[in-house]
């Protein structure tokens, strides 16, 4: 993406959405820290995020924004420090009891069911949502509303032409779109996307941005991105990871021109970057 398309997509960001007074952010880190051994990774991460709003989380390799996500979601629990979902503690529950909580992330490509249909796939989503795998009564009660639901989203993501075509046979950036409308069937307010447009064309990744943009609409978004054309198309804020510290938090023109995180890691690599023609 050209530094002329980051700017204009920047400036089409969503308004920073407000927080109304005495309402939980959406989401919170409170002094969170995770060690592997004796290797502390994430050292005392502090993040506060307003609902509605969409941030990318970015950092040299190593930084610990894919340990973050994992401890965020519940696929680890924190070594000390808190994580809060609109004010309630989130950490050291199951991943699945934070999904009910609603906060969703991302499959991965390989959880999508290849041998099964666009449509299929989506209504998975949809049913474990609805709570079916609970009771076989409810779920034959929430058949009707899960079809309704799963035709609404193969819409919202684009793939209602393919809708009896086997996953398995998806373009790479349909699966990418299955996999992103799977993760918000279920309906979750904060969602976890890692990655979204990674091997993707730059043509593809611009369609993707407004995807992404499109069905997250109203709803708090944590991308971990490397890609400074999504991070400055996407998000309203981001949040720079540095040896397990969130070291900055700000909107992209405020961290692009933020020192620390100059010498830390974003001058070059924003310069080198655009000059890239990324
Ligand atoms: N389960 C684990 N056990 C031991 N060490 C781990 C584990 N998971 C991550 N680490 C270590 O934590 C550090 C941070 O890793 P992490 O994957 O979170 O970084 P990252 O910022 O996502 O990096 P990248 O941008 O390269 O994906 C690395 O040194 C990694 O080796």
């Amino acid at each position: 993406m050209s530094s002329v398309a980051i700017q204009q997509a920047a400036a089409m960001a969503a308004p920073h959405a407000a927080r109304k007074q005495g309402q939980p952010y959406a989401l919170e880190l409170r002094d969170l820290r995770k060690s592997f051994g004796k290797s502390e990774i994430i050292r005392g991460a502090q993040l506060a995020v307003n609902a509605g709003e969409r941030i990318a989380i970015i950092g040299p390799n190593g930084a610990g924004k894919s340990t973050l996500f994992n401890l965020i979601s519940g696929r680890f629990a924190p070594s000390s420090g808190e994580v809060l979902l609109h004010g309630e503690r989130i950490d050291g529950k199951k991943p699945f009891e934070i999904n009910r909580m609603g906060l969703s992330r991302s499959f991965q490509i390989t959880n999508i069911f290849p041998k099964l249909s666009v449509f299929e796939n989506l209504r998975c989503g949809v049913l474990w949502s609805l709570g079916y795998r609970y009771s076989f009564w409810r779920f034959l009660s929430n058949l009707h509303d899960a079809n309704a639901r799963t035709e609404e989203l193969m819409e919202m993501i684009g793939l209602h032409r393919k809708r009896d075509t086997l996953a398995v046979n998806l373009t790479y950036a349909e699966q990418r779109a299955l996999e992103i409308g799977i993760t918000i069937g279920g309906g979750a307010s904060v969602i976890l996307l890692d990655e979204p447009t990674a091997g993707m064309s730059n043509s593809e990744t611009a369609h993707f941005i407004q995807l992404i943009k499109k069905v997250t609409e109203g709803k708090t978004l944590l991308t971990v991105e490397h890609d400074m054309g999504v991070v400055f198309g996407l998000a309203d804020k981001i949040a720079v990871v540095v040896y397990g510290e969130v070291i900055a938090f700000d909107t992209p023109e405020a961290v692009r021109a933020n020192a620390r995180v100059q010498e830390a890691y974003l001058g070059s690599s924003v310069a080198e970057q655009q000059a890239g023609g990324h």
